[in-house]
């Protein structure tokens, strides 16, 4: 498939992008910085710009799409690009970006006739990652259905998102799917960060203990772009376990006391349900922290 690709020079998308050129993919990448991958074309775009979105979604990828009779339309687009968290700009121009570049990428793919949008929404939609004091959820195992108030301006940007995506998908029909995606790790990032996880499990707490590999969101956006006519819908996105050795009963009674446990859960289990994503797109993750580290429980 012919894939615009924002937002693949960060930290998900410089694994995300060229995996999905080696799956076969021709992927333009529309960032502020270039990638510099050999596999994928950078075009730099400012995304708050509606005129540059529509232009770069609209015109061709490549110098070989000059010897084509006419510029071809795109297949995909997945939409990476923001300012992914709380903090890194003033709360006011997180939520402006985040909104503005994701209202025109959404209105450049409709007018564009372009039938599928893969847009990154978040874990943090639910309220509990970037809470002032704690919040815990509702029940567990967090599924699409829990409520996603939060109230930090990165959150809301997202769930703005994905209520502008539900009204382009009203307009047109197309398929526009949510990833709720959870706490990003790079495959270098367990040596770095799990040992101090696994030592004190608390340091998760605002990921619901969740965490999803790199390699396992390239899989998740490509069964994304293979399963056609789902139309508008949001999936929760984590790996199969936990970002922690403790037990799910042990987790439970240290930091879940009084929420609802939904259904039963295996004893590494994530609390951040990818059941719908199991079911209703195949989603598969291979990877674990265990693959690198010991468990200490083992
Ligand atoms: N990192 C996480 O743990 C995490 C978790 C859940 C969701 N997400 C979401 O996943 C996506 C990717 O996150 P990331 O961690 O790779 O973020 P990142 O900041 O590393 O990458 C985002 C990219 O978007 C680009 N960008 C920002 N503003 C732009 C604009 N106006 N025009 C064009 N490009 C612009 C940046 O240059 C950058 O390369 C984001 O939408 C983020 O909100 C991230
Ligand atoms: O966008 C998000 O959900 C993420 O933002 C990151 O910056 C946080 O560190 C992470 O915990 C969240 O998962």
């Amino acid at each position: 498939m012919r894939i615009f690709f924002t937002g693949g020079s960060g930290k998900a998308g410089k694994h995300v992008a060229p995996y999905l050129a080696s799956q076969g993919h021709q992927v333009t990448n529309a960032d502020l910085t270039p990638l510099g991958h050999p596999d994928v074309n950078d075009l730099k775009v400012d995304l708050t710009d509606a005129g540059q979105t529509y232009s770069a979604m609209a015109q061709m990828a490549s110098m070989d799409e000059l010897d084509l009779p006419s510029v071809p339309s795109y297949d995909a687009v997945v939409h990476f690009a923001a300012i992914p968290r709380i903090l890194l700009t003033p709360d006011a121009t997180t939520y402006a970006i985040n909104i503005l570049s994701t209202y025109h990428v959404l209105e450049a793919a409709t007018r564009l006739g372009i039938p599928k949008v893969i847009f990154a929404s978040s874990e943090t939609t639910y309220g509990i990652c970037f809470a002032q004091g704690e919040r815990k959820p509702l029940y567990v195992p967090v599924d699409e259905e829990h409520p996603v108030v939060p109230e930090d301006s990165y959150a809301m940007s997202k769930v703005a998102s994905e209520v502008t995506a539900r009204s382009f998908h009203a307009r047109t029909g197309s398929d526009l799917y949510g990833l709720r995606i959870n706490n990003v790790i790079e495959p270098h990032e367990y040596e770095e960060y799990f040992p101090d996880y696994l030592e004190d499990p608390s340091l998760r707490r605002r990921n619901v203990f969740a965490y999803i590999d790199t390699r396992d969101l390239g899989q998740m956006v490509q069964r994304c772009l293979t399963t056609d006519g789902l139309g508008f819908e949001v999936f929760n996105v984590a790996n199969a376990d936990m970002s922690v050795a403790a037990t799910t009963d042990e987790i439970r009674e240290q930091f879940y006391e009084g929420v609802e446990l939904r259904r039963e859960m295996g004893r590494d289990e994530t609390f951040y349900s990818i059941d719908k994503a199991r079911q209703m797109l195949g989603f598969d993750p291979q990877h674990s922290w265990r693959d690198v580290l010991a468990d200490p429980r083992a």
